[in-house]
C-alpha cells in the first residue's frame, strides 16, 4: 500500500524530471491519490459522512439543488455527527440538541465565539473586523454586540417599533383596497416592500417608497428610472443601494476569490465595489447629520411622543455612552436591514401558508386578536405579552419552517470533543436546526402544524436546544424580541382585516435558500374578513 512518504517521493522524482507526463502524472497524484491516502488513512477518527470528490470535497452540495435540504439529507443519513470536506476544510454537521451545550455555550470564555473563518468575500465586504454577523475579531464584535442589543431593549424603541410596523401595515392595507377580489396577489413581493419600507423606518428613520412602486407597477402606472446617480430623493436612493447591497452580500460570500479576477466575472466586482462605496458614503453622511441634529437638541428626549428625535435605531446607537464610531454605526445598521428583512419576510408567508391550510388555527388567533385589541384598535406594545395564542401559532410555524435553518460555529485556537470524536482547531461546525426541529424524536408527528406543542409550560416539554429558531449563546439573535414584536403587529394588523386563500393550496411552499431560507413564490387570494 501506498504511504503518504512514497507519494511524496514520486512527486519529488516527477518533478525533477520535468518531463510533461511525469508532471501530469505529478499533479494527479498530488491532488487526487494524496488526498484519498490522507482521507483514508485518517477515517476511523472521522464521523460518518460522504467520501469527499478530489479537489472540491464535497462542496458540490452547493452547485445543485437546494443547499439547506442538501445538508438536510446528509444529516438523515449519516446520522447526528455527519463529517464533509470542503475544499479540504472540515466541516461538521451537528444535529442533536444533545451535543450542543459546548457550541450554543452562553459563556463568554467560551471556545465556540466564531461563527465561519476568515473569507476574502467577508474581508471584502468590510465584515470581518465590523458589525456582528461575521466578524472574527472577537473584542471588536463584543463591543458591538453591547450596542446592538442596548440599542434594540428600551421600551422606546419596541414601542416605537410597534407604532411604525402598524403604520406600514395600514399602508400596505390601504393599497390592498384596490386590489378586485379574485386577483391573483403575488404575497411574498408585497412583504419584500414592506419589510424594507418597515426597516427603512425602524432602523434609521427614513420614510421610504417601496409598497408605493409596487402598488403603481402592480397597477401599470409608469415609473421612470433614473440612474443612481440622477437619483434626487434621498429615501428611494437609499433603498435602491441597499438593495444592490443584498446582491453583493450574496456574491461575495458564495463566489471564491480565486474567480474574481475571471474576464466576466471582473466587471461584476467592480461594480459591486462601487456600490459598497456609494453606500458607505451615503450612510456615513447620513449619519453625520443625525449627530448634528441630536447635538443641535440641547437635551434629547428619547421618547416618541417629543417630536424632535425619534428613538429609531440609528438615534440608538448614536446616543449610546459607549460612542460607537460612524462605521460600527454604518455596519450595525446594515445588518439590521439585512438580517431583518428576508426573515420577517419568510415568517410571515410561512404562517400564511400553514394558516390558510389550518383555519381552526386562524379562527383561534384572531378571536386572540379580537379579546385583546378588539376589532379595529391600533396594537399597542402593551398587547403583545397577552398574545399567547399567537406566539404558538409563530414558534410552531418557525418550527416547521426555520428561516435560519442552519447556523455555525467556529473554533480557531483549540481542539474540541463533540460526542465520541475529537476535531482538530479550525474545524467547522453547522449546526442543523432544520433537521433537529423536525425529529420525531424531540417532535411527535413533526410535520403535523398543530400550536399547541407551544402553550404552557412548554419549555420543559422538550429537550434544552431541540427548538432553536434563533440560536442559542453567546452568537444567538439579537433581534429576536424585535422579531416577534414585528411579527404579532403585522399578524395582528392583516388578520383583523383580512384571511388569505392559497392560489394553488396542493403545491408546498416554495423555500430557497440563498444566505437564508427565502421564498421563491407565494400566490394567494386577499380575502375581508366578515367579523361577526
Ligand atoms: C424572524 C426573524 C429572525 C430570525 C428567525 C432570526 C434568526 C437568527 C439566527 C438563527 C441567528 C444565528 C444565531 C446563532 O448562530 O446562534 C441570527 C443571528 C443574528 N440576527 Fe437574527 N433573526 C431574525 C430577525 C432578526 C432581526 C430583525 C435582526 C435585527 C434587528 C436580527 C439580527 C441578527 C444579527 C445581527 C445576528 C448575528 C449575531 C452575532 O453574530 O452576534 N435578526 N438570527
Amino acid at each position: 500500500m501506498f504511504s503518504l512518504e512514497a507519494i511524496n517521493k514520486i512527486l519529488y522524482l516527477a518533478l525533477s524530471k520535468l518531463n510533461i507526463y511525469y508532471v501530469i502524472f505529478a499533479t494527479l497524484t498530488y491532488f487526487v491519490i494524496r488526498p484519498y491516502i490522507s482521507y483514508f488513512k485518517n477515517r476511523k477518527e472521522l464521523a460518518p459522512g460522504p467520501l469527499p470528490l478530489p479537489l472540491i470535497g464535497y462542496w458540490n452540495i452547493y452547485l445543485k439543488g437546494d443547499i439547506a435540504q442538501n445538508q438536510y439529507n446528509l444529516s438523515e443519513k449519516y446520522g447526528d455527527i455527519c463529517d464533509i470536506e470542503f475544499f479540504g476544510q472540515r466541516c461538521v454537521l451537528i444535529s442533536s440538541p444533545h451535543l450542543l451545550k459546548e457550541l450554543f455555550s452562553p459563556s463568554v470564555h467560551s471556545q465556540f465565539l466564531n461563527r465561519l473563518p476568515l473569507t476574502s468575500g467577508f474581508t471584502e465586504l468590510g465584515m470581518d473586523k465590523e458589525g456582528l454577523l461575521f466578524n472574527t475579531d472577537i473584542p471588536k464584535w463584543r463591543h458591538n454586540r453591547k450596542f446592538f442589543q442596548q440599542s434594540l431593549s428600551p421600551p422606546s424603541f419596541m414601542e416605537l417599533s410597534t407604532k411604525y410596523t402598524a403604520e406600514c401595515c395600514n399602508e400596505m392595507i390601504d393599497y390592498w383596497s384596490h386590489i378586485e377580489e379574485n386577483q391573483v396577489v403575488r404575497l411574498d413581493d408585497w412583504l419584500k416592500a414592506f419589510t424594507s419600507d418597515m426597516m427603512g423606518l425602524v432602523a434609521a428613520g427614513s420614510k421610504e417608497s417601496s409598497m408605493k412602486i409596487k402598488y403603481m407597477k402592480s397597477t401599470n402606472q409608469i415609473i421612470k428610472e433614473t440612474s443612481l446617480e440622477e437619483e434626487t430623493n434621498r429615501g428611494e436612493l437609499y433603498r435602491r443601494l441597499r438593495s444592490e447591497y443584498v446582491d453583493a452580500l450574496a456574491f461575495y460570500t458564495f463566489v471564491p476569490k480565486l474567480l474574481w479576477k475571471l474576464p466576466l466575472i471582473r466587471s461584476v466586482v467592480k461594480h459591486h465595489n462601487y456600490i459598497l462605496n456609494y453606500l458607505t458614503d451615503f450612510e456615513i453622511q447620513f449619519i453625520k447629520e443625525r449627530k448634528q441634529q441630536i447635538d443641535s437638541e440641547k437635551e434629547v428626549k428619547i421618547n416618541h411622543n417629543d417630536k424632535r428625535v425619534r428613538p429609531d435605531f440609528l438615534t440608538m446607537l448614536i446616543t449610546e455612552n459607549d460612542e460607537p464610531s460612524p462605521d460600527d454605526i454604518k455596519q450595525s445598521i446594515r445588518e439590521m436591514f439585512s438580517a431583518g428583512t428576508a426573515t420577517t419576510n419568510t415568517t410571515i408567508c410561512s404562517i400564511v401558508y400553514l394558516l390558510a391550510k389550518h383555519p381552526e388555527v386562524e379562527k383561534l388567533m384572531v378571536e386572540e386578536f379580537l379579546s385583546v385589541i378588539g376589532p379595529d384598535n391600533q396594537i399597542s406594545s402593551s398587547d403583545l405579552s397577552k398574545l399567547t395564542y399567537t406566539e404558538a401559532v409563530i414558534n410552531e410555524s418557525m418550527r416547521i419552517y426555520p428561516v435560519i435553518p442552519i447556523t455555525y460555529r467556529y473554533s480557531p485556537e483549540k481542539d474540541a470533543q463533540i460526542g465520541d470524536y475529537h476535531f482538530k482547531k479550525g474545524t467547522i461546525f453547522g449546526i442543523n436546526l432544520g433537521h433537529i426541529h423536525l425529529n420525531p424524536k424531540y417532535f411527535e408527528n413533526p410535520m403535523q402544524f398543530n400550536p399547541k406543542r407551544f402553550l404552557g409550560n412548554w419549555k420543559e416539554r422538550y429537550p434544552k436546544f431541540a427548538f432553536s429558531p434563533f440560536g442559542h449563546g453567546m452568537r444567538s439573535c439579537p433581534g429576536k424580541n424585535f422579531a416577534m414584536v414585528a411579527t404579532k403587529v403585522i399578524l395582528a394588523t392583516l388578520y383583523r382585516k383580512y384571511t388569505f386563500k392559497l392560489v394553488k393550496p396542493s403545491e408546498p411552499l416554495h423555500l430557497k435558500f440563498t444566505l437564508v431560507n427565502e421564498i421563491s413564490k407565494m400566490e394567494v387570494y386577499v380575502e375581508k374578513r366578515k367579523l361577526v
